[in-house]
């Protein structure tokens, strides 16, 4: 057996190889394990570690809470007995307070129902107020619907009066007569002497009085004659007292007639001093007196007059109308135009004469006209017309503006009428497509025009050829309404034998005379309607003749003076105003009975 020894060797040395490497296997197996565990024991040991660190501070935390809590806590049983004693109180407050709270509003229940019971009737009061109130304003209503059914009713009757009172007028005549009785002044006492013929009576005693707005009452006595009252009846009287406005108010009406298309005239007639001047100017100033837009208290009737028809005129469209005025005055029976200046070129007034036209009018050949330009944009260019009297030391100094009229002086006295001329010129109707200019209307062809405006110089120049037959081309289209305001300062009617005056001013005092009286003639012609008109027996009735006659309006306005020294001079003067009232227009009034209408 040698092969099976040598099997059995080989054998055992494979089992005893086999043997060493599982051994060797297994030691590192165990070693990769030993690794692996101790790897384990340090994870083991990090998780241990962490866990310890967070639970010691979990168990911080919660040892801080404990802490916290248990202080709390104390806190909390130390002021647990307070809180106690305080809810024991509160407690008691809510009952109390519940049982006021009941209380309080069992009173409000009760007070409410007692109030309930007061405003119950005051309500049902209310109401009944309410309903009365509504009544009432129903009624407030109805009276205001009245008043105004009223209101209207009063301005149709006030047209109607106003229409019935200017056909009373026409009636009446176009001559109205007012007396203006001036105040006792100061100058009225100098004389105050023992007149021989009238005994205890004194020259400055007042004799003149106005009883009523149209009844004058003279008081005198003739030497040997008991005392007699002597009354004249006139359209207005005013008082000593009254002043220039209401005067105005009065003469006011007529400058409507003046833009209907009548001829105007107002002229003051009475004895030296008697006012005159006063009521057609003003008072004399001393110095020079610019009057505004506002008329001043003291005006007289021309300024005003001037200043009221350019306001009536403002109202009518801007360019429709031209006004122009002329100053006259009429000395020693001859006509000067006080506008006209000389060679020289001073104003001095220059003679003129007066005619009667083709058509019956009287007219005053080269007579200067200057238009008084007052809409607001020719405020700035005035024109000032100065005008001496060469007659007599009165200066007058007109601004053409509407805004002022400055008078300077004027000195007293007068020897002769001034007549101040504003002539008007309205379209009648305006044609459609043209625009009327007042510088392209026609004007007087046989008056020398002075005019600011160079363009209105040359469309109104009567010989410049090509306006003039534009214009004449104009007139025969258009209709004006052409009228003319005279406003008349008449001289001192004293009479000669009493003003005791010779020489020139006697022969001065003659002409005054003479022209007043020939204007009375005229007012006495046309009372007794006669067919001769004697306008030409004067230079002043020439002049004033288409103011005077036919559909003109004239107002007389008498200046008395109120004492016993002018007693002739007012009778004289009341005289003239009765004679000059008798003046009835029978075709006027024969024409408004006719119409069926009034
Ligand atoms: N109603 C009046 N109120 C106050 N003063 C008046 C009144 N009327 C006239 N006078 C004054 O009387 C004086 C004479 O008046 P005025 O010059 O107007 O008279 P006259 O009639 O115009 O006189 P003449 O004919 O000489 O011009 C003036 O000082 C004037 O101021």
């Amino acid at each position: 057996c040698p092969v099976l020894f040598s099997h059995q060797t080989f054998f055992e040395g494979k089992v005893h190889l086999r043997t060493r490497e599982r051994r060797f296997g297994k030691e590192e197996r165990i070693a990769a394990l030993e690794t692996e565990n101790a790897l384990l024991h340090l994870k083991l040991a990090e998780c241990l570690f962490k866990t310890k660190r967070k639970s010691n501070f979990e168990a911080a935390c919660i040892q801080q809470q404990y802490e916290d809590q248990k202080n709390f806590n104390k806190t909390i049983a130390c002021q647990l007995p307070r809180f106690s004693r305080t809810v024991k109180l509160l407690k008691k407050d809510l009952r109390t307070l519940y049982l006021l709270t009941a209380n309080f509003s069992r009173e409000v229940q009760q007070q409410s129902q007692r109030c309930l019971h007061q405003i119950l009737p005051v309500f049902q009061r209310m109401q009944s107020h309410n309903l009365d109130m509504q009544k009432l304003q129903a009624r407030a209503f109805e009276l205001e619907r009245c008043f105004q059914e009223v209101t209207e009713r009063y301005d149709k009757e006030k047209h109607k009066r106003k229409l019935l009172h200017n056909t009373l007028v026409e009636l009446r005549g176009n001559i109205r007569v007012h007396c203006r009785i001036r105040p006792f002044l100061p100058f009225d006492a100098g004389d105050n002497v023992k007149s021989l013929q009238d005994g205890p009576e004194v020259l400055s005693q007042t004799v003149i009085h106005a009883i009523d707005e149209e009844t004058v009452c003279v008081k005198y006595r003739r030497p040997g004659h008991p005392p007699m009252n002597k009354k004249f009846e006139f359209e207005r009287v005013y008082r000593p007292e009254d002043q220039q406005e209401s005067v105005f108010n009065e003469v006011c009406p007529l400058l409507t007639s003046l833009l209907d298309g009548y001829n105007v005239c107002i002229m003051a007639y009475g004895q030296t001093g008697s006012g005159k001047t006063h009521t057609m100017l003003g008072p004399h100033f001393e110095d020079e007196v610019t009057l505004d837009t506002e008329p001043q208290p003291e005006e007289g009737i021309i300024p005003r007059a001037m200043r009221e028809l350019f306001r009536l005129l403002s109202e009518k469209p801007s360019g429709s109308h031209l006004v122009s005025v002329s100053v006259v005055e009429v000395y020693n029976n001859e006509i000067f135009d006080l506008l006209a200046k000389d060679s020289c070129g001073t104003a001095s007034g220059i003679k003129r004469d007066v005619v009667t036209t083709a058509a019956g009018n009287s007219d005053v050949p080269l007579l200067k006209y200057d238009l008084l330009q007052a809409s607001a944009p020719q405020l700035d260019s005035l024109t000032n017309i100065y005008f001496l009297n060469s007659h007599g030391p009165a200066t007058i100094s007109l601004s053409s503006s509407y805004r002022k009229w400055v008078y300077l002086k004027v000195s007293i006295p007068k020897t002769s009428p001034l007549v101040l001329v504003i002539s008007v010129r309205l379209p009648k109707m305006q044609i459609s497509g043209i625009s009327l200019k007042s510088k392209e209307w026609g004007w007087r062809k046989n008056v020398k025009c002075s005019i600011s405006s160079s363009d209105s110089r040359q469309a109104l120049r009567p010989h410049s050829p090509s306006p003039t037959r534009r214009l004449s081309e104009r007139t025969q289209t258009v209709q004006a309404v052409k009228s003319k305001l005279q406003l008349v300062d008449l001289a001192g009617s004293e009479c000669v034998g009493m003003s005791g005056v010779t020489g020139a001013a006697l022969r001065e005092t003659s002409f005054i005379n003479r022209s007043l009286s020939a204007l009375s003639d005229v007012l006495g012609a046309l009372a007794e309607q006669r067919p001769h008109i004697p306008y030409r027996n004067s230079k002043l009735t020439h002049l004033l003749q288409d103011s005077i006659g036919g559909d003109a309006k004239l107002l007389v306005m008498l200046c008395v003076s109120p004492i016993q020294k002018y007693l002739a001079e007012s009778l004289q003067s009341l005289g003239f105003g009765t004679r000059a009232r008798q003046v009835q227009r029978t075709p006027a009034r024969k024409k408004i009975l006719a119409s069926p209408s009034k």
